[in-house]
């Protein structure tokens, strides 16, 4: 079973989420952010990209694409709430779309 983060690792985590652009949803234990690329083109390369990590580490995303526009939610289903996997995913989106975006 999945565990929800506790309130002490929530506490090291969230501020630097936050500060790179990723806010606390309303209603619900999730955050989410929206990315901007340049066209549809790079905004699918980077869905790819995050597919193929969240088919390989059983760790999906719900998401919303408009021509260059990604917004992106992360949340744990299994412990409704935030958990590790959101984290190493969070990082992996920030990872592949820093060189696209601001
Ligand atoms: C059975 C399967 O492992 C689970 O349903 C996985 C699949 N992908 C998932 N994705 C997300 N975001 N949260 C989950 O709890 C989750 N659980």
């Amino acid at each position: 079973m999945v565990q929800k983060l506790t309130q002490e690792e929530r506490d090291r985590h969230l501020p630097a989420l936050l500060q790179a652009g990723w806010q606390l949803v309303d209603g619900r234990d999730a955050v989410k952010r929206t990315f901007v690329f340049k066209d549809f083109n790079e905004a699918f390369g980077f869905m790819a990209r995050i597919a193929l990590r969240a088919d390989k580490v059983d760790h999906h995303p719900e998401w919303f694409n408009v021509y260059n526009r990604v917004e992106i939610t992360w949340s744990t289903h299994d412990c409704q709430g935030l958990s590790q996997r959101d984290l190493d995913m969070i990082q992996f989106c920030n990872q592949v779309a820093a060189p696209y975006t601001p």
